[in-house]
């Protein structure tokens, strides 16, 4: 929605993530629904009860537009917390992305929908729907915690998050980032090697 998120999304998820410090990966291996997709919004989060969806049914109706919406379980288990009906909801609440710490089914209709879906798995089983869950809560996601507000980035690398105190200062540091890759991107272009650039052929080896 704001310019701020569409940048974040254009940036991506491996400057955003380098410029932030390497904070905020969600550092799990996650499937892109819709190829070639990305985005970026302010995490509105459900917590499902174990193998249950209920709270994702609750959250489609607070999402607000330009939200990208968090969906997780205290144990995430491959469970179909979202099909093509709860996305079609998603979509038209207006939800910038979906990031599904779960899986998803009507795989092929998510696709045609067109609503940005990051998910663990695709896998048919179904939820229960007898469990509130709780909704707009800080959750912890592949290791990192999200707080409702928080900026999530999506793309073909996965997701990265980023604190929303921290937004304006990554933003500028991931500006700077894009700049100085596409400087190297030119010279590298031109025949130039990091190999020299950086000094490694002749400097020592250096921890990592
Ligand atoms: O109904 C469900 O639990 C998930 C689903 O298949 C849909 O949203 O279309
Ligand atoms: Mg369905």
């Amino acid at each position: 929605m704001s310019d701020r998120y569409d940048e974040l999304a254009r940036l991506g998820v491996a400057t955003v993530y380098e410029a932030s410090g390497r904070q905020g990966l969600v550092d799990e291996e996650l499937v892109r629904l819709v190829p070639g997709s990305a985005a970026a919004g302010p995490a509105r989060i459900a917590v499902c009860g174990p193998a249950d969806n209920r709270a994702v049914h609750e959250v489609a109706a607070r999402t607000q537009p330009g939200d990208v919406v968090v969906l997780t379980m205290d144990s995430p288990v491959p469970v179909a917390l979202v099909g093509d009906l709860l996305a079609t909801q998603l979509k038209t609440r207006g939800a910038a992305g979906v990031l599904v710490n779960g899986s998803v089914r009507d795989a092929d209709a998510l696709r045609e929908l067109g609503l940005p879906v990051w998910a663990r798995w695709i896998r048919v089983r179904g939820a229960t729907k007898a469990h509130r869950g709780a909704v707009d809560v800080p959750v912890v996601v592949g290791g990192t915690v999200i707080h409702p507000g928080d900026a999530v980035v999506l793309d073909g690398d996965g997701a990265v998050v980023v604190a929303a105190d921290r937004l304006d200062a990554v933003l500028a540091a991931s500006r700077r980032r894009e700049a100085t890759e596409a400087e190297a991107r030119r010279r590298y272009l031109a025949g130039a090697l990091s190999y020299d650039l950086y000094g490694y052929r002749t400097a020592d080896a250096q921890p990592a």
